[in-house]
């Protein structure tokens, strides 16, 4: 029996090009920066002398593997079309007006920076030399501008931005070198290249040393000019690091910052990814583990960048606020390095070791809540706050964007069903409590799911009309069919559902994830004049209720109160609603009317609700977060908001949109509030 077959001379297989091999002939054949070649044939020549056998081989090998697999020139080119770019975001969004216009206005001066033409000034005191040379650089496509001698071309240099200077050493007046230096005054970013008869290499090494490029011998080899002067333009066309600071789209969840940032990456020809860093624990996950680790692996950032392929994508950094209770390490200055034009084209990788580009990448922040952020991050970004969408918005883009896509995904396209703009808002008020629209997004994939069902079983939803299995009419979803579809509503409007009550305030706060309404209790009885707060107030908050208390105890007389009263009755005020942090001074209207109302027995309008920091002697100070928390009180079925006259300007901006449907009244004191607030007063 033949168990083993004999290998016969020439039926070889090709002998297997060892690992080793394969990453030699990448590194010889790939694209690379001197000093990432340098780092993979250094890591090749340590694993040729390692046993194969031994863990750091395979380490070794991966390494490298990594660092080839890099996009280290690979790029997607740019595609800066406003028009186009335009197009993009109103297609992918309803409304959002301003912030279209910031991005677009952000991409603008990114077009602009990048085609702007190669401008270059010759300056030589001899006009057929200058008419030659402007004559050779003209033809190969560059904007260039002559100067007689080195006033006037110092003048041109203050009247256009230059990207290169060709000028003579000696002339009249002002010579070349003179030029180069009063030229960097006014214009450091130009470049100078320095002509010259008299070459000597004590001059050349002077002029370099003063900051000129290149220097070139007379006469003039014009193969050796145009090469200089288009490596320098090739320089300037490879889309430099790009200086303006980074945007930061901040704002309630669910307000499209994401999709925003998508749309960029889609008008830009981009790849686009996002990272949350919401849950990032370790300065390491960012920027990977040092290699003598076991186990150690490079960072996200390189690591997306490497899935990527491409080394000029659209990069979201999700949710930074909330990076940083529980980090190791210090995430602010991995940010600032990540996010600094200055540093991130040698950002360091602790795996990789060696400096990748992340300069073309395109960074885009979100937040919810920016407040959360170090100053230092927060200067190196530009905040575009997202706000919160009014009801009549959120059935806007329910109807244009979010429910064509639901019916689509849930193949309830043959016919769509028609879903009412009635039924829509039904949606809105009773099964979501948000300032964005990501829950009215899944309640309408729920309706979907129930009407995908009940078109496959043929059967009608309770109380509606009959859904056809194949064709024919279309299912129509109106407000009342909405209960059967959902369920009972999941929300009440308490500010329009309460009775009128002593001691009961409604107030606004603003959150991070939008603007919610706060009822402020206050309840009194026999004691000794303490103030008891409870329901987790911060700092700011006890001392607003301890200036609310003095104002109402110091105005007793105008109040028509006792002024004995307080020293015989101890006051209890709470918060309720646990979740939501009360920390601020805009609740201090509030709590002054909580009080008022408890002493003078009168009743607050629940309808009616409030901000407004106030001060010790009655005055209503302008508080921020206006558009949330009117906002929340249309949510909440206010009927009018109380704010500080202060914000009129905000408010007004408000009325301007699709503001929601609730009177705002202007106060200037305290007292002025009063009869907007307690009943029958
Ligand atoms: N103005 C709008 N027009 C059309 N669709 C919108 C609009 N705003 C939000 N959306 C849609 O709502 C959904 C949620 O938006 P997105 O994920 O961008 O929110 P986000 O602000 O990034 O939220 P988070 O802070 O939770 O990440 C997406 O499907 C998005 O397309």
């Amino acid at each position: 029996m033949l168990f083993f077959q004999k290998r016969t001379e020439g039926a070889l297989p090709p002998a297997p090009t060892s690992d080793l091999e394969q990453l030699k002939a990448r590194i010889a054949s790939q694209e690379l920066p001197f000093h990432a070649r340098e780092a993979a044939k250094r890591e090749l020549e340590r694993l040729e002398k390692t046993d194969q056998s031994v863990a750091e081989y395979g380490v070794g090998l991966a390494y490298l593997d990594f660092l080839l697999g890099l996009p280290w020139v690979v790029a997607t080119p740019d595609r800066l079309n406003l028009a186009e770019a335009e197009a993009v975001l109103a297609r992918r969004h309803q409304g959002l007006g301003q912030i279209k216009d910031r991005v677009l206005e952000y991409l603008a001066s990114r077009a602009l920076r990048n085609v702007a033409d190669f401008h270059v000034l010759v300056v030589d005191d001899e006009d057929i030399a200058r008419a030659n040379l402007e004559h050779v650089l003209r033809k190969e496509g560059y904007r260039v501008r002559g100067a007689a001698n080195g006033l006037e071309a110092l003048e041109e240099v203050r009247r256009w931005e230059f990207d290169l200077i060709v000028t003579d050493l000696k002339m009249d007046k002002m010579d070349g070198l003179e030029l180069l230096a009063a030229a960097r005054q006014v214009s450091p970013a130009t470049r100078v290249m320095l002509v010259t008869g008299f070459a000597t290499v004590d001059t050349a090494v002077a002029a370099m040393r003063q900051g000129a490029v290149y220097y070139l011998a007379k006469p003039v080899n014009l193969d050796e000019l145009r090469s200089t002067v288009a490596r320098l333009a090739g320089e300037k066309a490879a889309p430099t690091a790009f200086r303006s600071p980074v945007l930061c789209f901040s704002g309630p969840p669910g307000t499209g910052k994401t999709s925003v940032g998508q749309a960029i990456a889609e008008a830009l020809g981009r790849k686009f990814h996002r990272i949350s860093l919401a849950g990032l624990r370790d300065e390491a996950e960012l920027r990977g583990h040092r290699r003598t680790y076991v186990g150690a692996l490079p960072g996200r950032v390189l690591q997306s960048i490497s899935r990527l392929g491409v080394r000029n994508p659209v990069f979201m950094l999700d949710e930074i606020d909330k990076i940083g209770k529980d980090f190791r390490g210090d995430p602010a200055a991995v940010f600032l390095e990540m996010l600094d034009p200055e540093q991130n084209g040698q950002f360091v990788d602790n795996y990789l070791e060696v400096p990748f580009d992340l300069s073309q990448v395109l960074f885009i922040a979100t937040a919810n809540d920016v407040r959360e952020l170090s100053g230092p991050l927060l200067d190196r970004l530009e905040v575009v706050p997202f706000a919160g969408y009014s009801a009549g918005e959120k059935v806007g883009i329910a109807a244009s964007h979010l429910l064509p896509r639901q019916l689509r995904e849930h193949g309830l396209t043959h016919p769509y069903p028609v879903v009412t703009p009635q039924a829509i808002r039904a949606v809105v008020d009773g099964y979501t409590r948000e300032a964005g629209v990501r829950n009215l997004d899944r309640e309408l994939g729920r309706i979907c799911r129930k009407l995908a069902k009940l078109r496959l079983e043929g059967t009608t939803p309770p109380g509606g009309q009959a859904v056809p299995a194949g064709g024919a009419d279309a299912t129509v979803v109106d407000e009342a069919l909405i209960p059967a579809l959902l369920g009972p509503k999941r929300f009440i409007r308490e500010a329009a559902g309460s009775t009128p009550r002593v001691g009961v305030a409604t107030g606004l706060v603003y959150a991070d994830y939008g603007g919610e309404i706060i009822f402020v209790e206050a309840i009194r009885m026999k004691g000794t004049g303490q103030l008891l707060l409870t329901g987790s107030l911060g700092e700011v908050l006890r001392e607003s209720a301890q200036t609310a208390l003095s104002l109402v105890r110091s105005r007793a007389g105008e109040l028509g109160l006792d002024p004995d009263l307080f020293a015989t009755q101890d006051v209890h005020v709470h918060i309720p609603a646990g979740s939501i942090p009360k920390e601020g001074s805009s609740a201090g209207l509030t709590l002054a009317l909580a009080l008022i109302s408890l002493f003078t027995d009168k009743a607050l309008r629940p309808d009616v609700a409030m901000t407004g920091e106030i001060t010790l002697t009655g005055y209503v100070l302008p508080v921020g977060g206006i558009r949330e928390k009117v906002l929340a009180a249309a949510r909440a079925g206010a009927r009018q908001v109380i704010l500080p006259e202060g914000n009129r300007t905000d408010a007004l901006a408000l009325a301007g949109t699709d503001g929601p449907e609730l009177e705002t009244l202007f106060v200037r004191t305290v007292f002025e509030a009063l009869p907007l607030a307690l009943v029958g007063d």
